[in-house]
């Protein structure tokens, strides 16, 4: 129970008493956190019965964090309490309280924890907000969801008292800029936990009647662990909403899909439609429950530095902590609960770390994951593409991280290729398709797909019907590096070496197109011209098997980084130098016949033009510019002015 009478409405209502010596101090809210309370209150929200979900999850974190807590203080709870969250309805005075008996904050924690945002992202989220975008979706993944209250509220006051300690204190803001901070007195003041006063808005009147608050609880809040309770202001009777009993327990015949649904929205605080439930127990050398969800929407911090996984671990329903790593970085997307039955209560957050019971159970969790991936790619392909669309890029993380997993990820992957259209391919549906001859697996690096595709280096294998990967997330240009091959095949990129295209069996030419290549030994004549005339900026010149229709593109070394791989080291090193590229030119192309013939007639000053134009364009292919820009500019007029003049 929650003590001390707090929800009479005589103590919930006025403003407590304080001592003469500590006035009410006055703070100006973090710049964010005003932007954000702008937009919360001036938007037209569809939604705005989630402030209810926001201020009821926040009370249960509360009470899960004293729960675990007084394990080894017990002293910080009265003996036989019970936690819970009571909503206290004043349809007449158009209040509504939310009160809990869990860990409640301290003056500091109410300064920092109502007045700042922590999260990083949050300007992120603020523009996303700005565009437009619904926000009931994105409120509680950002960690701003007390301040949802002033959707509803035109002042709301909370009332808090840190468990143990002697003072409690009173917030109160308008949310307008500013709140107040000052001591509350005692005997008003929760023994322990936080008192949510929200006084309504004419138009938010109806959150103050029984019907809607139970409405949303049940929609929302049905399922969290600590049971919820109404009563109305003035009335010592209270109606227990919801038991607070944990879900995971329950046997899965019992749970309908919106209760799994409702769970997965408060334990993630996305509120799509999970794309995966996985919900299990284990038995045998560890036990446990487990109740995880794979998101079809990709949360706001996917790609965070810290990459952070919120899966929460539970030990026999008691909350611990959800800053355990149970699965690794790659699979961070996944949300739910891990409630073990074998670790201490009392486990402390080092002892937590490198946790062999958990490593085990981290493991697990990881198989199923994967596996119930790969199950969905054969039961339902719209589901499962969404998934690899928006967590493919994290997952492939754990091809380079995560050895012992690659085969079980290559087995999911899936990848956008020459053949592969709208769609996706698997490795599997690659080496399937191999051609003649062909021993490597080919992709090629870039920002984008469109990029990727539209490189010159793939003229070659287009020709051939060598299907190649079109890799462009950043994760792809290092897994490929360290994953020695699938089934065998190497990967090979095709902006590095040697292509080894020469093996494989190129669809017969019309004599009429032979006509237009220039004589080998001419070819040889002019690569030995350009190896001269480029020396500075090229480590060799050849001809090229990988050309179709471009005259020239430009390669890496045998060895070393490809050329992608050198952009991204070089946008973090600020600009490294590294081996210089060869050029290769397509012996077929007229511009590369006309040079053979130019040389032939000793027109150097022309063909070294059009070398380093050649040189210029290849590089303009690459998404980069010419090495001088005016030479270039000089060079092309030259060379316009030679053709037309
Ligand atoms: N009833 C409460 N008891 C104790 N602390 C609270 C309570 N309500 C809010 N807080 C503190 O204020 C912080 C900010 O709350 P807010 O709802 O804005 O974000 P959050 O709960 O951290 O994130 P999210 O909404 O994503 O769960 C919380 O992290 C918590 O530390």
């Amino acid at each position: 129970m929650i003590d001390d009478g707090t929800m009479t409405p005589e103590n919930s209502t006025e403003t407590t008493e304080r001592p003469a010596d500590a006035p009410a101090e006055s703070h100006a809210f973090q710049a964010e956190v005003s932007r954000l309370l702008h937009l919360m209150v001036h938007s037209v929200y569809s939604n705005k019965d989630i402030f209810l979900r926001e201020l009821v999850s926040n009370a249960a974190d509360a009470c899960e964090k004293l729960r675990w807590r007084a394990i080894a203080e017990p002293a910080l709870i009265g003996d036989g309490e019970r936690f819970e969250i009571v909503i206290e309805a004043d349809p007449a005075a158009r209040r509504l309280t939310i009160a809990d008996n869990g860990i409640g904050m301290d003056r500091d924690e109410l300064v920092a924890n109502l007045g700042t945002i922590a999260r990083s992202g949050t300007k992120a989220f603020l523009d996303e907000l700005s565009d437009g975008a619904q926000p009931s979706n994105l409120i509680g993944q950002f960690g701003v969801g007390f301040y949802s209250a002033f959707m509803v509220a035109a002042r709301v006051r909370v009332t808090s008292r840190k468990a143990g300690s002697a003072e409690a204190w009173t917030w109160t803001s308008d949310g307008r800029g500013r709140f107040e901070i000052e001591p509350a007195a005692l005997p008003g003041a929760p023994a322990h936990g936080t008192r949510v006063v929200l006084e309504l808005l004419e138009d938010a009147a109806t959150y103050a009647e029984e019907a809607t608050i139970e409405r949303i609880v049940r929609e929302y809040s049905a399922h969290i662990p600590v049971p919820i309770a109404f009563a109305t202001a003035g009335e010592a009777e209270r109606k227990a909403l919801t038991d607070g009993s944990a879900l995971w327990v329950k046997p899965k015949s019992e749970i309908t899909k919106e209760e799994y649904a409702e769970f997965y929205g408060n334990v993630s605080g996305q509120w799509d439609q999970p794309a995966l439930t996985l919900h299990y127990k284990a038995e045998g050398r560890h036990e446990y429950s487990v109740l995880v969800f794979v998101p079809s929407m990709k949360p706001f911090d996917l790609f965070d530095p810290a990459r952070k996984g919120r899966v929460k671990l539970y030990v026999r329903r008691v909350f611990i902590s959800d800053e355990v790593e149970i699965l690794p970085a790659w699979a961070r997307f996944v949300r739910g609960v891990v409630d073990s039955e074998d670790l201490p209560l009392n486990i402390s957050r080092e002892m937590l770390q490198k946790n062999p019971v958990l490593e085990a159970i981290g493991k697990n969790v990881t198989t199923k994951v994967l596996t119930e991936i790969g199950k969905l790619a054969d039961t339902d392909k719209d589901s499962f593409e969404k998934v690899w669309g928006a967590f493919g890029p994290v997952i492939k993380e754990g091809l380079y991280e995560d050895p012992e997993r690659r085969d079980d990820i290559f087995k999911i992957a899936r990848f956008k290729t020459t053949r592969s259209g709208d769609g996706w391919r698997s490795l599997a549906d690659y080496v399937k398709d191999l051609k003649e001859n062909q021993t490597r697996i080919y992709y090629v690096t870039a920002d984008t797909a469109e990029r990727a595709a539209a490189s010159p280096h793939l003229e070659g294998f287009r020709k051939r019907d060598v299907e190649v990967l079109l890799l462009s997330d950043p994760v792809d240009a290092f897994w490929v590096r360290s994953a020695l091959g699938y089934e065998g095949k190497p990967f090979q990129s095709i902006t590095q070496g040697a292509a080894d295209l020469d093996a494989i069996p190129e669809p017969a030419k019309p004599e009429a197109d032979k006509a237009d290549e220039a004589p080998a030994a001419d070819v040889a004549a002019l690569v030995a011209h350009l190896k001269t005339v480029l020396e500075a900026e090229v480590a060799d010149v050849r001809p090229s098997a990988r050309l179709d229709e471009s005259p020239a593109c430009l390669v890496a070394p045998d060895f070393g980084p490809d050329k992608q791989f050198e952009k991204i080291i070089a946008r973090h090193q600020g600009g490294a130098a590294f081996a210089k590229p060869i050029l290769e030119i397509n012996p077929r192309h007229a511009i590369v016949a006309a040079m053979t013939r130019r040389l032939a007639d000793n027109d150097k000053s022309l063909v070294d033009d059009a070398a380093h134009l050649l040189l210029g364009q290849a590089r303009i292919l690459d998404g980069e510019a010419p090495a001088h820009p005016s030479d270039f500019g000089k060079r092309l007029a030259r060379v316009m002015a030679a053709v037309l003049g």
